[in-house]
């Protein structure tokens, strides 16, 4: 398969360099990473091991691909989706978090796949990707169902040995992912804890409310998901990544923009076309956009 891999940072390079061990893969990504991986191919290390040697490029448009891979953060996918209109590709599937899909959708004739990445990924240098921990792809048709193209993107990421699963339940796992996100990213980035340090704290029961808004919000959207779901969904993941620093306090300890908008804004916004009210997810946001707008960001 010829896969575009839009956005070669952490995940995308990870995800790509693994598909490269079998499929046409280029990535388009920013240097120096990318002269990097041109000249002397790309280094996976942790918890997988390859050397790879994908095509890397900086230029954005006139890519052919059978599938592209959208990977960049959710506030650049905007632009990532502009790019992709001026390339010949058939198919989009995003690995993104936060509700990304719709943006790209509404830009491109071509179909969008939803997907959801728990693989842990980190670059740490050009032209070397640390895999931090094996998760699981899962995809699937964005308003769910089967979909024939969504079990042959799920083949070639099975063909290269990502752990992946093909869904007909997008919709109510995007959902779920998404109250999972709205509690622990935006409380563990204001806290400045580790995702474990939620399990037996008071901040926790804050994690808890911004899951069960996301969810009702989500019922409104026509999708089951009930409160006692989105609870025990923030539990099992703070469980099971204990010793994560979640993706948004990372992004507050290197001093970066978060993905609050996609997360905790998506549901203030989704909310509001229901007249509902939100009040934790609110204040999330508006605490999350306080530290940006302060913090001069890099
Ligand atoms: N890193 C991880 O372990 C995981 C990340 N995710 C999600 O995946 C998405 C990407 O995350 P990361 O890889 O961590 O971010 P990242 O910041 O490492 O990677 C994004 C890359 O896209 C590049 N980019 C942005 N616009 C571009 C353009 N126009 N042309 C070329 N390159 C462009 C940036 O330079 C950057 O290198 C986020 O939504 C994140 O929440 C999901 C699961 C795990
Ligand atoms: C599941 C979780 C919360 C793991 O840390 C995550 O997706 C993130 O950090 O962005």
């Amino acid at each position: 398969m010829r896969i575009l891999v839009f956005g070669a940072g952490s995940l995308g390079t990870l995800v790509g360099g693994l598909l490269a061990s079998v499929h046409d893969v280029t990535l388009v990504g920013r240097d120096r990473h990318v002269s990097r991986v041109s000249k002397t191919g790309l280094d996976i290390v942790g918890a997988e091991s390859a050397h790879v040697s994908p095509a890397a490029t900086t230029t954005e448009t006139g890519h052919g691909a059978d599938v592209a891979l959208v990977t960049v953060k959710s506030f650049d996918t905007r632009a990532a989706a502009e790019a992709l209109e001026a390339c010949d590709v058939d198919a989009v599937l995003s690995l993104q978090n936060g509700m990304t899909e719709e943006v790209l959708e509404s830009s491109l004739d071509v179909p969008v796949l939803a997907g959801t990445a728990t693989y842990g990924a980190r670059l740490v240098a050009p032209g070397r990707v640390e895999c931090t921990g094996i998760g699981r792809v899962v995809l699937g048709a964005l308003d769910g169902g089967t979909s024939p193209l969504a079990e042959r993107v799920g083949k070639a990421f099975r063909d290269a040995d990502i752990r992946t699963l093909v869904a007909a339940d997008m919709p109510r796992r995007r959902w779920e992912k998404l109250a999972v996100n709205a509690g622990i990213n935006a409380v563990t980035a204001l806290s400045r804890v580790e995702n474990g340090r939620l399990a037996s704290h008071e901040a926790r029961e804050v994690a808890h409310r911004a899951a069960r808004e996301t969810a009702r919000v989500a019922r409104f959207e026509g999708v089951r998901l009930p409160n006692r779901v989105a609870r025990e969904a923030i539990d099992r993941v703070v469980d099971q990544t204990a010793a994560n620093r979640s993706s948004m306090l990372q992004d507050v300890e290197a001093g970066k923009r978060t993905e609050v908008d996609a997360i905790n804004g998506a549901v203030v916004d989704t909310a509001t076309k229901y007249d509902y009210e939100v009040p934790t997810n609110r204040t999330l946001a508006a605490l999350l956009r306080a530290w940006e707008r302060g913090e001069g960001l890099r």
